[in-house]
């Protein structure tokens, strides 16, 4: 093969070697400055990484390798690697924000098509974070796009729920790149703390910053969902995003005692009070299977009462006047919170436990769902 055609032959397969984060091919990004191959078969690239230091440069390398080993007729491979200039930078920004050089919240936009799904409940540990993890994963292995963002500024468990608790994010100067896990985008407001036991004492203003960096400045990429894990109750989260996120959905997560019930009534109202619908109620913790000491049969134990879920749904479907169901009732089960602890979620390591059952139900519910444009709001532009 002549050095002309085995260059286009390296373009091409250089063309299916995505960059780790931003997930679109290298050849896409102009991060490949130099192809050149001599006439004895030897191939010189050059890639230019988007920072000096990139944490991805060995997984690039890597990639890169194993691409061009497959184009016959190549010799070998002097494989270069610069940085992006200031200039260069900026127009990848501007690539991939769609053209646009301003920040927006994609979400927002009239012509979003990821669902974004705020999970929200009244208490604390009601096992909120466990249910967008595990629900993220099973909606990711229907094939779907899914990101992650833990918005819960007084827990942000999920980076360890999904065994990355030491990440660190990396950007393209003030464009942040979520971190990958396996096919989950994920940043938790966790990744901003200089350290991992500084706590975060954000409100206000300063809190509402931080959310709409989250949104408008991260590169989310083509998402077909976008879990949003809040903080218990009604507060300044919720607030922000209800001004951020005008046609975000709600999931309510409660458990089936009458106190948690009550709050999580509340928790629903407030997403209607900022316009946001309410599309269901998970119930966890809902009961215990245990089995009977004198029958050896498995009983359902209700440790925490029953009905509260239920009630929730009721309660709800009264007050915002549109049928609120109970989507799932996740019983009690140590392997849910022992997969947390080892970071991968119950759905993808044992799907056959009715804890990841039921979860994975409620995964099968969501993406089977046919949203219409009914109760979206739409801009309209009188000319
Ligand atoms: N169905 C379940 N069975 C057993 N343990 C569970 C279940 N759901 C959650 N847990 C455990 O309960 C604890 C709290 O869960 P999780 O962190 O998901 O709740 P949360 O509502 O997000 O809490 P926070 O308010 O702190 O954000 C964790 O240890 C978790 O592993």
């Amino acid at each position: 093969m002549s050095a002309a055609s085995l260059t286009d032959a390296v373009w091409e397969v250089l063309s299916h070697v995505n960059d780790p984060e931003i997930h679109k091919p290298i050849t896409e990004l102009d991060m490949v400055e130099k192809v050149e191959v001599d006439e004895a078969g030897l191939a010189s690239v050059k890639v230019l990484l988007t920072i000096s230091g990139c944490p991805m440069k060995g997984t690039i390398e890597h990639d890169v390798h194993a691409a061009l080993q497959g184009v016959e007729g190549l010799t070998g491979l002097d494989l270069e690697f610069g940085v992006m200039s200031d200039e260069q930078r900026a127009e990848l920004k501007t690539k991939l924000r769609g053209g646009v050089r301003e920040r927006i919240i994609p979400f927002a936009a009239d012509d979003n098509l990821t669902q974004v799904i705020l999970v929200a409940s009244g208490k604390g540990g009601v096992g909120k974070s466990s249910v967008t993890v595990n629900l993220a994963k099973a909606l990711e292995a229907r094939g779907k796009s899914v990101g992650v963002l833990d918005a819960d500024i007084y827990g942000h468990s999920i980076p360890p729920m999904l065994g990355i608790a030491d990440a660190e994010v990396t950007g393209i100067d003030d464009m942040i790149l979520p971190v990958p896990v396996e096919g989950l985008k994920v940043i938790s407001i966790g990744m901003l703390k200089q350290s991992r036991d500084q706590v975060i004492a954000w409100r206000g203003p300063i809190l509402d910053r931080a959310l709409q960096q989250f949104l408008a400045d991260v590169y989310w990429g083509d998402l077909d969902y976008l879990l949003v894990d809040l903080p218990p109750g009604t507060g300044d989260v919720a607030m922000s995003l209800g001004a951020k996120l005008p046609n975000a959905e709600v999931l309510v997560v409660t458990t089936p005692q009458q106190a948690a019930a009550e709050v999580a009534e509340r928790a629903g109202t407030m997403a209607s009070m900022v316009d946001q619908k309410v599309i269901g109620v998970v119930e966890n913790m809902a009961y215990l299977a245990a089995e009977c000491p004198h029958c050896g049969e498995s009983h359902r134990v209700d440790l925490f009462g029953s009905g509260g879920g239920e009630r929730v749904a009721e309660a709800l479907s009264l007050r915002l006047g549109y049928p609120i169901k109970l989507l799932a009732q996740v019983p009690i089960d140590a392997a849910v919170s022992a997969s947390g602890d080892a970071g991968v979620p119950l759905v993808a390591t044992d799907a056959d436990r009715p804890a990841a059952r039921a979860l994975d139900d409620l995964a099968e519910h969501l993406a089977s769902r046919r949203r219409g444009l009914a109760g979206r709001k739409l801009s309209l532009h009188v000319s």
